[in-house]
């Protein structure tokens, strides 16, 4: 078995009055492609928030392999409408992810903007004000700012929720590409589970106090919800 990027081992997290996760356990083989299912308040964001290192474990660990410093995460979010005066370019708003204090890109900066825009088909479009661009096209800017650093680690966050069905694919099509072609880990954080069974290729079914892992070539869309679902105890 080769190195995981990351793995989880026996993680438990609680809030006061309510124990989130109770030894919780997967690993994520580097190049994975990984979707996590559960209902709502299950814990999906507060596993996000985990792998961070923003929440605590009460139990048990996150392994990070060399370490973690090594891993950059990128992070797309949910898609939100921006307001049209947002004043930022296409261009401007990839940039953010890079320039630190500098207000200048250094050439090698350059090159990583061209490179994030014109994997997302943004090129063409790059000094547009995000907020007049549409809703694929905002969505596609953040993905392609969630990856202009080049991260080993990219978290989608339940983000092709509420982008109509076409806009849904063409990002993951994307976000595929960019999987397959420089073996970025992605972990895939979704409700949408013909989309899990279309892209991921493991997945991590989130219950109250258990957890389902496995191989989604080997379900059905119907057996995901099932094992996504609260069993009626
Ligand atoms: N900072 C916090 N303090 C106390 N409880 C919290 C905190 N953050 C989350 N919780 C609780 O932990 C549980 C898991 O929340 P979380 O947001 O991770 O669920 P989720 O699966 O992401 O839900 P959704 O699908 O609705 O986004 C919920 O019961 C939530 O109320």
């Amino acid at each position: 078995m080769t190195e995981p990027l990351i793995a989880v081992q026996h993680l438990g997290i609680a809030f006061p009055n309510n124990q989130v996760f109770k030894d919780l356990n997967f690993d994520m083989q580097r190049g994975d492609f990984l979707a996590v299912i559960g209902e709502n308040g299950v814990g999906k964001t507060t596993l996000i928030r985990a792998l961070l290192g923003l929440v605590k474990p009460v139990a048990g660990q996150i392994r990070y392999y060399p370490n973690k410093k090594a891993i950059k995460v990128g992070y797309v979010p949910q898609f939100r409408n921006l307001d049209q005066e947002y004043p930022l370019t296409i261009e401007d708003f990839v940039s953010l992810n890079l320039r630190g204090w500098r207000p200048w890109l250094s050439k090698a900066e350059r090159r990583q903007v061209d490179t994030a825009l014109a994997v997302t088909n943004l090129k063409k479009i790059r000094q547009r004000p995000l907020g007049m661009a549409s809703g694929g096209e905002k969505q596609r800017a953040y993905l392609a700012q969630a990856i202009v650093q080049e991260p080993q680690l990219l978290i989608l966050d339940e983000s092709t929720a509420s982008l109509d069905n076409e806009m849904k694919y063409e990002l993951l099509d994307l976000v595929e590409n960019l999987n397959q072609t420089s073996a970025i880990t992605v972990f895939f954080v979704t409700h949408d589970l013909p989309l899990a069974k279309r892209y991921a290729k493991h997945y991590l079914a989130l219950r109250p106090g258990q957890q389902e892992f496995g191989q989604v070539a080997d379900m059905s869309v119907e057996q995901l919800k099932e094992a996504s679902n609260v069993s009626n105890v």
